[in-house]
């Protein structure tokens, strides 16, 4: 299973079950998860878990229930700050890395280095994680403005770069040509996400009226709004038919291949799993126990063995 010597010396252990250091966790990583560690009282829900995100990869967290796919997303998105462990996120090049693996006494929330920042994210409260490092993500629970329309949900989304273009005042949305233009642009933005999840038809219905999976896809539109960098999806696929399913894996493909998002996602849906992912980290009580490609994964006796463990299957 595992790579030769050679290939992974320069490969932090503690990353790599399958190492190799072409792939883009290993060479371009987005993201970087260090013995990240979350309690709750005497419970250890995630413990030490060190891996990377490639940027322009679709990285699969998967495990058994109760593995801690969650607190780890809630960790990296901000809801919550872990007990131990550090989470960085590169807007620009490589060398922030560098900056990250020589920190140690800083309080910093983000490093600038030039045109560069690095994000220290488990410092940073939830609305900066969105707004500033550029990290969207949805929900197991589906949490749109239901009252509101399709299109509605895609402008509010993008309540940000209009209130800055305001300038934060009456005067400016009443004034500001900046003003006209960024709305403008907000509701081309909103068009294209539309059409891009097959959405327009439903523009100007109510949010909460539109079937299971068209909400999800609009879920996924509201975040794709944002200009994200990273895309956190939890569990994207829940509930959906398999038309759905395989709808959502086109959708999740052409956002890594026509946008500058990377995305992370936790899915119990091996189909979409194994279908679209470029690497794969699986989790099992609250400890790392397989990281590498989903073909590497899918065939490793320790997963294997989680999954045979519970109820979930991790053949596609
Ligand atoms: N806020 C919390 N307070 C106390 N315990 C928690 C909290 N959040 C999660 N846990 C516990 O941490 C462990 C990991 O939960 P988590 O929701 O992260 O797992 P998961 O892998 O996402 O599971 P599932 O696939 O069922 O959603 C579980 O034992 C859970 O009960």
């Amino acid at each position: 299973m595992s790579t030769p010597t050679s290939m992974t010396d320069t490969i932090d252990p503690s990353l790599a079950s399958h190492a190799h250091p072409e792939h883009r966790w290993h060479s371009d990583p987005l993201l970087k998860v260090e013995k990240l560690t979350m309690r709750f009282g005497g419970l250890t829900a995630v413990n030490a878990v060190t891996f990377n995100c490639g940027r322009g990869d679709i990285t699969a967290l998967i495990g058994p229930n109760g593995a801690g796919k969650t607190t780890v997303f809630n960790c990296i998105t901000g809801f919550y700050k872990p007990t131990e462990g550090r989470i960085g996120l590169r807007h620009g090049s490589l060398a922030v890395w560098d900056e990250f693996d020589a920190l140690t006494t800083s309080t910093d929330q983000r490093l600038i280095l030039g045109q560069d920042h690095l994000y220290l994210l488990e410092r940073m409260p939830d609305f900066h994680v969105s707004r500033t490092a550029k990290v969207a993500r949805t929900f197991q629970n589906i949490r749109l403005f239901a009252g509101m329309t399709v299109l509605e949900n895609l402008l509010v989304a993008q309540h940000n770069a209009l209130m800055s273009a305001s300038a934060f005042s009456i005067a400016g949305i009443l004034k500001l040509p900046g003003y006209g233009r960024a709305e403008a642009a907000a509701i081309d933005k909103a068009k294209y996400w539309l059409d891009k999840t097959n959405l327009t038809a439903r523009a100007d219905d109510p949010a909460g009226s539109l079937p299971y999976g068209d909400q999800r896809r609009l879920e996924i539109a509201r975040a794709m709004c944002t200009n994200p960098v990273l895309l956190c999806l939890d569990e994207p696929a829940a509930g959906l038919n398999p038309k759905e399913s395989l709808d959502l894996n086109t959708l999740l493909r052409s956002i890594r291949a026509d946008h500058d998002t990377s995305l992370l996602l936790i899915e119990h849906d091996m189909s979409v799993v194994m279908g679209i992912s470029d690497h794969v980290v699986v989790l099992n009580y609250g400890t790392k126990i397989s990281d590498g490609t989903p073909e590497q994964v899918r065939n490793d006796p320790a997963v294997i063995a989680a999954y045979l463990g519970s109820d979930e299957e991790v053949e596609d």
